[in-house]
């Protein structure tokens, strides 16, 4: 099939590499002339594992172009996938403006494909009111959320769980099923529904998540209070089919560009007190590894802190919304000389944040390592180093070493370890 696809950020370069991979031709669009260019070149412009080398294969293809007009874009396309962003406006709603301004261009073309898929995250109503707008211009509109993950989204985007449409008409469902070949002998991942469903089953699925940290991060801080371990709590509780064992890591809490936009999003359109306690306890968690590292240390004026990881999670350069970031500041508002090594961060908006090239360096000095990010190199971190630089404690904000062996290493390098919700390991 022939696809333009307008706004080439983190999910509109993925489904376009992976879409020519299924043997598609794809014809992008983005109206950031740095990013087009950038594009055109071979580099992503953000970091995703594997994305580089995906691009330039899609490139020398000649399968995928890249297109700085949307005239040139969409001509001769059967359907066009918008991915534009949609971030949360000051009033906690889903801003529209890219969107609202694509549709403006779109309908300023005299030709346009029969098809519009909605990728980009929109509130309930959003996709039909683009179709009254289009209605005698196009066949279908079309709500298609994506559920890719950041640092994941190529293995996402090609083994998805669910493909889920919110659809005007059925015969719609036939060019899905062009789209979607790979998957036409699997017709348990297709589900059809209004667009109403389809755009509430994307904010639903990310408050559902975000709920789902808050509620094991409230339970961790309640174990610490009863000397329980969440480690053994989400396991129990994950061994339960009807609970499920993913989402259930405690530690400093969710960040990113999607969950919390979305559940503030849904959050304020449902007036959900649920959900407002989920952003809350989320907020908080932070605050409770800072009290802890308080008690621990003392006052923090001056205080040189190794703080590892920055990024919102790992196999990404994003810092939207990161806790490990949200902590940065708390230390710094304190006093605290925090100097801080992430592997793909080499700089921060936070200027009174130092950056160390290494994991040497970033502990060199300090009082105290915290661990912000669950990246995998610290999960070989080496606890001599803590020995050498003479670091007694650290804080796995992430819970990163599992107890068993978090006990082991503390007794041999004498090292005081807390975690969240795990009962602190003390090295007489
Ligand atoms: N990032 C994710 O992991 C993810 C996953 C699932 C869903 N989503 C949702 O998908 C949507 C896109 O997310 P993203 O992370 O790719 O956003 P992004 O901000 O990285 O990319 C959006 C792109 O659209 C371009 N753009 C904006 N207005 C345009 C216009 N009028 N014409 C052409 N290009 C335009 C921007 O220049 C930008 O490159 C959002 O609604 C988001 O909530 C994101
Ligand atoms: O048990 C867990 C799991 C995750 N997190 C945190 O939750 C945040 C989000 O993680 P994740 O959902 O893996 O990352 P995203 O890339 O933000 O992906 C979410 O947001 C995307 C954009 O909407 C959706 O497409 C995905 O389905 C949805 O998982 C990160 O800060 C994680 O550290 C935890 O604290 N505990």
């Amino acid at each position: 099939m022939k696809i333009a696809i307008i706004g080439l950020g983190h999910v509109g370069l993925v489904t376009a590499c992976c879409l020519v991979n299924w043997g598609h031709q794809v014809y992008g669009f983005d109206q950031d002339e740095k990013k087009v260019k950038q594009i055109k070149e071979g580099v992503p412009p953000f970091y995703e594992p594997a994305l580089d080398q995906l691009l330039q294969d899609t490139l020398a293809s000649e399968h995928f172009l890249v297109h700085s007009t949307l005239t040139e874009a969409i001509s001769q396309c059967e359907l066009i996938l918008l991915a534009v962003g949609t971030p949360i406006s000051t009033e906690g709603k889903l801003d529209l403006n890219q969107l609202w301004q694509a549709l403006e261009d779109l309908v300023s073309l005299p030709i346009l494909p029969p098809y519009l898929l909605i990728k980009s995250t929109v509130p309930p109503g959003t996709t039909t009111q683009i179709y009254h707008r289009l209605q005698d211009r196009v066949e279908d509109v079309i709500c298609h959320p994506e559920f890719l993950r950041q640092g994941n989204a190529i293995e996402d985007f090609q083994h998805p769980n669910r493909l889920i449409f919110g659809l005007h008409h059925e015969d719609s469902q036939a060019v899905i099923q062009q789209l979607y070949h790979p998957f036409q002998k699997k017709s348990h991942l297709f589900q059809y529904c209004t667009p109403a469903s389809a755009e509430l089953i994307k904010l639903g699925a990310n408050a559902f998540l975000a709920t789902k940290i808050s509620f094991i991060n409230q339970m961790a801080n309640f174990a610490e209070q009863v000397g329980a371990n969440i480690e053994e709590i989400s396991i129990g509780l994950g061994s339960d089919p009807r609970i499920g064992p993913q989402f259930l890591q405690a530690g400093l809490g969710y960040g990113g560009p999607c969950l919390p936009k979305d559940l503030t999003a849904l959050s304020t359109l449902a007036e959900s007190p649920l959900l407002a306690s989920t952003t809350q306890i989320n907020e908080q968690q932070p605050h409770f590894l800072l009290q802890r590292i308080e008690s621990e240390l003392g006052d923090l004026k001056g205080c040189p802190i190794a703080l590892l990881g920055l990024t919102f999670k790992p196999n990404t350069n994003d810092l939207q919304a990161s806790q490990a970031m949200y902590l940065a500041e708390l230390l710094l508002q304190r006093g605290a000389i925090v100097q801080a090594y992430d592997p793909v961060i080499k700089d921060t908006p936070c200027k009174q944040l130092q950056l160390a090239q290494t994991i040497e360096d970033a502990i060199k000095g300090s009082k105290a390592v915290i661990i912000a990010t669950d990246w995998e190199d610290f999960q070989q971190l080496d606890w001599s180093l803590l020995q050498r630089f003479r670091i007694s404690n650290l804080f796995d904000g992430r819970n990163l070493f599992p107890y068993k062996r978090a006990q082991k290493l503390a007794r041999i390098f004498r090292i005081t370890y807390h975690s969240v919700g795990r009962p602190t390991i003390r090295v007489e």
